[in-house]
């Protein structure tokens, strides 16, 4: 939805898996049956979880490798093409983090302009957040191959600015890849820290960190 209101608005971008929704589940389903179709045996939620954060082609990379398939390309681009099948419905699972909803209604009142910077693919990562009933609230949705560049690389997060329209954005994310993102765009980062990261927080650069997203609005309006 098109976001109109103060030129001088800050932006609050957020990242998608791992930060507003909880969609290891589903990635973790879709990777096993994608396994299964091969004959492979599946990996555990904690397995996929660790996967996740740079983008799909990765995602099913690390999928491949979990299971031993080698160097077999044709294979790898099969499940490649099974996996992006299968991801496109698959929210049955997946969960907003508890005060998700009400903390983009209190981000949005306080004047703020809304968007997604995704690894996830564009058609997955809409699809999910029509379904969860994030649509309403962010102006803009970057995903993983909706330019030629994902994150780590800045260019999505300042497009994802761009869209909304802002000068200034502070970028909300789970992961290592997130923060360096933030850090290459020269933007403030939170850090969600019970999101998908695999380093401890304290390694992670972040200028402020929290765990539920209930305090979200509060601590954006302090360093704002
Ligand atoms: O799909 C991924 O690998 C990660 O997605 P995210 O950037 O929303 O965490
Ligand atoms: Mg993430």
């Amino acid at each position: 939805m098109p976001q109109t209101g103060d030129p001088e608005a800050t932006g609050v971008i957020f990242d998608l898996d791992g930060t507003l929704i909880d969609s290891a589940p589903d990635i973790h389903a879709a990777g096993n049956a994608v396994l299964a179709d091969e004959g492979l045996p599946g990996v555990t939620l904690a397995q996929a979880t660790a996967m996740i954060g740079a983008g799909t082609p990765t995602f099913v990379a690390r999928l491949a490798n979990a299971a031993g398939v080698g160097n077999d390309t044709e294979r790898r681009d099969r499940m490649y093409r099974n996996f992006m099948e299968r991801y496109l419905g698959a929210h049955e699972l997946t969960r907003l983090y508890p005060g998700v909803a009400a903390a983009l209604s209190a981000l949005r009142e306080a004047g703020h302009r809304l968007a997604i910077c995704t690894n996830k693919p564009e058609a997955p990562a809409r699809t999910v957040v029509e379904a969860l009933g994030l649509s309403e609230h962010v102006g803009a949705l970057i995903g993983g191959d909706s330019l030629s560049v994902k994150k780590p690389d800045p260019a999505p997060l300042h497009a994802a600015a761009r869209a909304i329209g802002v000068q200034r954005a502070i970028f909300v994310g789970d992961s290592e890849i997130d923060a360096e993102t933030a850090q290459a765009a020269g933007v403030t980062f939170a850090l969600f820290t019970r999101g998908y990261r695999k380093t401890p927080v304290d390694r992670i650069a972040h200028d402020v960190a929290f765990d539920d997203h209930g305090d979200l609005a509060g601590l954006l309006a302090r360093i704002g």
